[in-house]
């Protein structure tokens, strides 16, 4: 069984893993697997995949990518990932089959079923282009900070900036931002800074997911500040797992991407031989 990392709270270190947090995640895995209908919900980036400095290079880990296989070949068990990315980056890094439900750019694009086709209304449209020349602007004088475009939004990542520079940017962004787009939704992410034009969260996602698969327990995973929203909705018998350091309301934390595909390797066997009650 995989060691866990005590959460909720701020992250200890492994060497801080005890027995008891072991039994109890163990404890819990077995429970969740038990369930009637599973829904597997997982963040993408820094969860399955380890983070690298250009996007559409990153790939689920092998193992995790095996683990989803062989979790959506078990009956009742639905499996989604729950990105931040647009759908069209998520499905080019995911390389998901057909059977996992895709939600991206934090809950406002669906592929459930078909995939939904974002429309965004003329004021949201206009208040796009504006975010669009504030963060192209604002990246413009530095060429280690990118802009991400999303179906509703922009993101500006820094990952490759300096200490001085991501301050500047960042500060320059919110600025313009709060001056010219006061509308926009703000998401703070992992050397990254995003302002969208809808409000739709992993929150969100994870209740519409939850109804829409009739499932009876959640398992989610994410390692981020936007995937405390997943983690805000989660019910009594649900699971939520956080990947790597920092705040958590997950009940339950491992170091980082390896461990979280062991875990779901180690769910994905359980349920196939414990059978559901
Ligand atoms: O919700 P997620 O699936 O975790 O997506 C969050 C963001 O992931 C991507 O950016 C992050 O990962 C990149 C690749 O490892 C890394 O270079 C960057 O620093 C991270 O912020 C994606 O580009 C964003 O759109 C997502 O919001």
């Amino acid at each position: 069984m995989t060691a866990p990392m005590p959460g909720p709270g701020s992250a200890p270190g492994p060497d801080t893993t005890s027995a008891a947090d072991e039994t109890a995640l163990a404890d819990a895995l077995g429970r969740i697997a038990t369930t009637p209908h599973l829904l597997v919900a997982l963040d993408f980036d820094g969860t399955l995949a380890p983070e690298v400095d250009h996007p559409l290079q990153a790939r689920a880990l092998p193992e995790a990518h095996a683990a989803i296989l062989r979790l959506i070949a078990l009956p009742d068990t639905s499996v989604a990932l729950v990105s931040g990315r647009s759908l069209e980056s998520l499905i080019e890094v995911a390389e998901a089959p057909d059977e996992v439900l895709l939600v991206g750019s934090h809950g406002v694009e669906y592929r459930v079923g078909g995939e939904s086709e974002v429309v965004l209304t003329d004021d949201e449209s206009a208040l796009r282009h504006t975010l669009e020349t504030i963060l192209t602007e604002t990246a413009a004088p530095h060429d280690t900070v990118r802009v991400e475009e999303k179906p509703a939004g922009f993101a500006l990542h820094t990952r490759l900036a300096d200490e001085a520079v991501t301050e500047e940017v960042l500060a320059e962004a919110r600025r313009r931002v709060a001056e010219e787009a006061p509308a926009a939704t703000e998401r703070v992410g992992k050397n990254v800074l995003e302002f969208a034009v809808r409000s739709a969260s992993k929150g969100d996602a994870v209740v519409r997911l939850r109804e829409i698969t009739g499932s009876t327990a959640v398992f989610f995973a994410g390692d981020d500040v936007t995937d405390e929203d997943g983690f805000a909705v989660l019910e009594e018998s649900d699971f939520g797992l956080k990947s790597g350091g920092g705040d958590t309301a997950a009940a339950y934390r491992v170091a980082g991407p390896a461990e979280v595909a062991h875990l779901l390797e180690d769910l994905a066997e359980l349920r196939a031989h414990l059978g559901r009650s």
